[in-house]
């Protein structure tokens, strides 16, 4: 089979993409979607996005992690398909998808992609730090020098300890700069390792450090691999809604690649 791809990275969590709206690829296997998405055997990507048809939407986002099995929702990912939607000629003012969690709504302005996310009905304490679903799991830990920090190693230990080893969990560690902006380093399930972003990490983390417990937040998030924002409001009962995720979406390369039936 001959794959025709397309790359796309958001604050530098990158992605394969291809457009699927006549079913050609839906048939890729797990193995397939893995080595595609390895970085010495394959084109190399943090997961691949598959854009298909589905009625009552623009489009629908299939989103699967580097090891080839299919995801949760993908913030970032959410963006740069946005962008690679628009680039292939579905053109609008606001764009209405469907993904893993359900119903989603963008926006785009230049290079910058607006991401409605799913709304939190709360965050869950597991010791001293936070575990809540922002469209995939996350536990987030604060650290006062997130830059020095070991992220693959004790990224590894959350997610394989044996409260999270089944279902796995994406590990965010945060450094709160000032009241309105974090820096967000993210070990990645499925990935296996740390990104350099996660946007439904930084929105998990921008909502466990909110400063206004009734109503507006906006939080500015430094990642590895680029800067995000994120504003949503909190309500009193603990809630978020109106959750926004902004940030760049940029197309990389393209490319063509023969996919044998054995891979
Ligand atoms: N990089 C993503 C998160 C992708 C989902 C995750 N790895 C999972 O399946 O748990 C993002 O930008 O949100």
């Amino acid at each position: 089979m001959n794959l025709t791809f397309y790359k796309y990275q958001g604050t530098g969590n990158d992605f394969i993409l291809a457009d699927n709206r006549n079913g050609n690829y839906s048939q890729l296997t797990v193995e397939q979607i893995k080595k595609l998405c390895d970085r010495r055997f394959g084109i190399g990507a943090d997961g691949m996005m598959l854009l298909g048809e589905q009625e009552g939407y623009d489009f629908e986002m299939l989103y699967f992690n580097a090891d080839g099995n299919e995801g949760s929702m993908c913030g970032n990912g959410g963006r740069c398909i946005v962008r690679f939607a628009n680039d292939i000629g579905i053109k609008k003012n606001e764009y209405h998808f469907i993904a893993a969690d359900g119903p989603h709504e963008a926006t785009i302005d230049g290079e910058t992609v607006s991401l409605k996310m799913k709304d939190v009905e709360g965050i869950r304490r597991y010791k001293t730090d936070s575990v809540l679903n922002t469209g995939s799991p996350h536990y987030v830990q604060l650290d006062t020098d997130v830059m020095h920090l070991d992220v693959f190693k004790e990224g590894q230990k959350i997610r394989y300890n044996k409260d999270f080893a089944e279902e796995g969990i994406n590990v965010n560690f945060v450094q709160v700069k000032n009241e309105d902006s974090l820096i967000v380093r993210t070990y990645e399930r499925g990935v296996e390792n740390e990104t350099y972003s996660c946007g439904t990490g930084v929105t998990a983390a921008a909502l466990v450090f909110h400063h206004n417990d009734n109503g507006f937040n906006a939080v500015d998030i430094e990642t590895i691999g680029g800067n995000l924002n994120v504003r949503y409001n909190r309500e009193i009962d603990g809630s978020f809604n109106n959750i926004w995720l902004k940030g760049p979406a940029i197309r990389v390369f393209e490319g063509a690649i023969n996919i044998a039936d054995n891979d």
